[in-house]
């Protein structure tokens, strides 16, 4: 049953699990723990059930709702790699987590990612091989919405049809889509098409692939919590926020952390409840460090220096954020329709809402991209700084190139006038690292975001490359009746003293945060290789906090695969201890 608040009936039921936070992994272990319909499920999300609101369904409407009350409202320390600028960094806050409020792309990460998390973890349970039984089980490949012939765009062969997560490839066509193909058969050496970036190998240029369904949102609120709504062993209680895991007492010498205490508002009634059997912390990669050091776990020096009594000294705790960087570049194109009218002129804009509305179709039934590439850094990069390539591997890009139909900007607002061509350079395998750490003691306070964005200056030569290899893209000949000139700082950048400013100036965050708590041997990893949380019993960690490293993709898809497995192995060990921890 859904709880607006903590009524008294919920209070009194015990619980075997409690799940804090129903992102993308939370709703996958409320959906797989509670297939067995003796296990009784408490999942509490801070934000509110208003998961079906039209901002959020509306995939071109996304841009809405960062800053809305879908959102946490973060905003970062100022960034060193900025010029110390602080930019907005979005969460979301609302059944669904941050995929009720994210971009929609979907990736699974590649082969050399998720390798690379079995070497660190020490477990080859991580690696790709082991884990295609848990790939399968996410996604469902659907049709387009616009129901076109999909020969060419994906390969079917790895796509499972009864996974959880609808996606589905771009479902109107743009008029660049066929220039963005012919430029990549032209430059096919450096931009070479891959059938499918979801084999295991991102690298190439690709059809998007995108977790809508009909022109509709798909979140994990709409299929993994939608499926286990109406199971009577799980209960989900909204607009409640936990505060804190307090002990239950000693196992072996290690504190027992399956007592969470929760409220409502900053200064409202406390309730904690004890799960029977295990607690799950999924509150994303910047709450759920946060919930651990307000619980006394974490560098313990920073927890003292807020009075907060230390329980579990794991100094690694919410410092090894790792983020990618977004960087929109525009050219001025002569076209007589570009995604810019639909931004620009309100009647358009209401006359596609009333399209949407009768099934999903129009321009706002797209994903922010129907095309892009993923490329690797000319190794002469590395050498040339007396460095090695940070990437996982050969399967990982160093970068993306996402092309936008439309002035694409975290930086610019849309001009008044003109049409635009945009390539977002995107770092995918960064080596900065940033930080979560506490700005208070107080709960309902929100914890400093150092996202660490360009600190290194491999990370800005690896932005300079991508930057290029846009260049290199666009003029290919496909696009050269298209492309007027470049626009505004972009045009002037050129060389590498220019770039690093321009890329300075103008770069922002992709939104993908994670490893604040990761998974690894020795003082690098805070967690066990089955997400337990070192130090402790009765708590595992379910999100994108627990990466290492960050996905060379979008990290959606690698959470709920992440969370699959994570499942799977719960189930594993419930069945184990049928009768207590
Ligand atoms: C604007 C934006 C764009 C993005 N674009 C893409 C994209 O195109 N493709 C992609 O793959 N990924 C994208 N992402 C990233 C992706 O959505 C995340 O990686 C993924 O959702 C992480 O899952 P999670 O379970 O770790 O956290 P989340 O999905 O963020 O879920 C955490 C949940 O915990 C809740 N919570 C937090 N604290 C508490 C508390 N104290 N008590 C109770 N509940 C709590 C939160 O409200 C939230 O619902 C984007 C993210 C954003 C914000």
């Amino acid at each position: 049953a859904l709880f607006e608040s903590p009524t008294s009936e919920l209070l009194n039921t015990t619980y075997d699990i409690i799940i804090i936070g129903a992102g993308a992994g939370g709703a996958v272990m409320a959906n797989r723990l509670t297939e067995d319909a003796g296990t009784r499920v408490l999942l509490i999300e801070a934000g509110g059930s208003d998961f079906m609101n039209l901002n959020i369904s509306v995939p071109g409407l996304s841009s809405t709702l960062t800053h809305s009350k879908f959102d946490w409202n973060i905003t970062t320390t100022p960034q060193i790699g900025l010029n110390n600028r602080t930019v907005a960094y979005p969460r979301g806050f609302v059944l669904g987590g941050s995929t009720a409020t994210n971009q929609m792309i979907f990736c699974r990460g590649t082969k050399d990612d998720w390798n690379r998390f079995a070497n660190v973890s020490g477990d080859d349970g991580w690696s790709w091989e082991k884990l295609i039984p848990f790939i399968v089980k996410v996604d469902n490949m659907t049709a387009p919405t616009d129901g076109h012939n999909t020969t060419g765009q994906f390969n079917p062969a790895i796509h499972n049809n009864s996974g959880v997560v609808d996606i589905s490839v771009p479902g109107v066509s743009l008029a660049i889509d066929q220039r963005g193909l012919n430029a990549s058969q032209e430059l096919s050496s450096e931009f070479p098409f891959n059938l499918d970036y979801n084999s295991g190998n991102t690298v190439g240029f690709s059809w998007t692939q995108s977790t809508i369904h009909n022109g509709h949102r798909v979140t994990s609120a709409t299929s993994y919590l939608a499926q286990a709504f109406n199971r009577s062993n799980l209960d989900i209680l909204v607009n409640t926020r936990v505060t804190k895991l307090v002990p239950v007492g000693k196992v072996s010498g290690k504190p027992d952390l399956r007592g969470v205490q929760f409220a409502q508002f900053a200064n409202g009634t406390v309730h904690t409840l004890h799960a029977a059997k295990e607690v799950i912390l999924s509150a994303g990669s910047v709450k759920s460090p946060h919930i651990l050091m307000l619980s006394g776990i974490g560098d313990s020096k920073h927890l003292k220096s807020f009075n907060i009594t230390p329980l579990v000294d794991l100094p690694v705790i919410g410092k090894n954020l790792q983020d990618h960087v977004f960087l929109g570049n525009p050219w001025l194109v002569n076209a007589n329709f570009t995604l810019d009218d639909v931004h620009r002129n309100a009647t358009l804009s209401a006359e596609q809402l009333e399209l949407w509305k009768v099934n999903g179709s129009g321009f706002l039934g797209l994903p922010p991209t129907n095309q892009f590439n993923w490329l690797r850094t000319n190794s002469s990069v590395f050498s040339s700084l007396n460095t090695t390539d940070p990437s996982a591997g050969p399967t990982s890009a160093n970068f993306e190139l996402i092309i936008s139909d439309n002035f694409a900007s975290k930086r610019v607002a849309l001009p008044a006038t003109g049409r635009f061509l945009s390539i977002v350079s995107n770092l995918i395998s960064p080596t900065s690292r940033g930080n979560i750490s506490l700005a208070s003691a107080d709960p309902f306070d929100l914890p400093l975001v150092n996202p660490n964005l360009l600190g290194t200056d491999v990370d800005l030569a690896i932005m300079r490359s991508a930057v290029r290899a846009a260049r290199s893209f666009i003029a290919a000949p496909a696009w050269a009746d298209y492309v007027v000139s470049e626009f505004g700082a972009f045009g002037e950048a050129q060389t590498d003293e220019e770039l690093n400013a321009y890329i300075r100036d103008q770069s922002d965050t992709v939104d993908h945060p994670i490893g604040t708590i990761p998974l690894g041997l020795g003082s690098k990893g805070a967690l066990e290789s089955d997400l337990t949380l070192k130090g402790t019993v009765g708590l595992r960690v379910v999100d994108a906090s627990a990466f290492p490293f960050i996905p060379s993709g979008h990290t959606q898809g690698p959470t709920y695969i992440l969370a699959e497995r994570a499942a799977a192995l719960v189930r594993a060990s419930l069945s184990q201890r049928p009768h207590g921890v």
